[in-house]
């Protein structure tokens, strides 16, 4: 099934005078199940695509089809809509509410869902198992490491069960064994539940767990190839 369809894509930022094209008749199709890089250099377009399929900016022309219903042209509270509960967001700075305790970071958003309150427990809780930090569920995201803050906001990125988790450059702030622990993390749940990740990055070691590697150039696809997809052990699947 298909998740996202870009059709001949095209965003334009305009400052006063100023015209940037960061996408120019950009086609591309994200199949259910997929573990995506999009790579390029710095400006090549990665985050405005992203953006564009995470249904957080509008394209200039062109059509954009999430989960079957076109979102080309929907206003602002509509994005919205379509983004709650059909997409999850991971951010380089993890993005957690730092006066919320990692259980209530991974809640909130079926808290906002109105989830009964059976179900958000055993949901967190199911999560927080999922990404190994059952003994951390307390503590606020400054007494966590980066790499833990990251798997915090996987788990929050997953809780409604998205169709699709879009991540831009998740690993950039974290050293080699956290970015490591973070990969494999969503390699991981995305072997278990088959949800769809699709993530920019400029590191190699980043790479080599993608299954399909996109590259960008001046706003256009130059490649699109098979990765290497380094698969993870899995101990028991706990949200299979
Ligand atoms: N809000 C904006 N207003 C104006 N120009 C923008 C805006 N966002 C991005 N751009 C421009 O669009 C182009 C593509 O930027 P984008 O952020 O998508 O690239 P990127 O590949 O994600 O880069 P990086 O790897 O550095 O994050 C760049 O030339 C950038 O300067």
């Amino acid at each position: 099934m298909e998740v996202a369809k870009i059709e001949n894509i095209s965003r334009i930022y305009k400052i006063g005078q100023v015209e940037t094209q960061a996408l120019r008749n950009v086609n591309l199709t994200i199949e259910s199940g997929e573990f995506t890089a999009l790579v390029g250099p710095s400006g090549s377009g990665k985050t405005t695509l992203l953006q564009l399929i995470g249904c957080l900016d509008q394209p200039t022309s062109g059509k954009l089809t999430i989960n079957g219903k076109d979102v080309s042209q929907l206003d602002r509270n509509q994005r919205a809509d379509m983004r709650r509960g059909t997409i999850g967001f991971i951010f380089q700075f993890f993005a957690l509410i730092p006066t919320l305790t990692a259980y209530e970071n991974i809640e909130m958003p079926l808290l906002l869902n109105g989830k009964s309150p059976a179900e958000r427990q055993q949901r967190v809780n199911q999560l927080l198992k999922a990404i190994d930090l059952e003994d951390h569920s307390h503590h606020r995201p400054d007494q966590l490491s980066g790499g833990q803050q990251q798997r915090v906001a996987i788990a929050r990125a997953l809780v409604t069960q998205p169709a699709l988790i879009l991540a831009d450059e998740p690993t950039a702030n974290l050293d080699t064994p956290n970015g490591k622990l973070v990969m494999e993390t969503m390699v991981r749940l995305n072997q278990e539940t088959g949800v769809t990740f699709v993530f920019a990055t400029h590191d190699p070691r980043v790479i080599q767990y993608a299954r399909r590697i996109v590259t960008l150039r001046d706003g256009m696809i130059v490649s699109d190839e098979a990765g290497e997809g380094q698969l993870v052990e899995s101990a028991a699947p706990v949200l299979a």
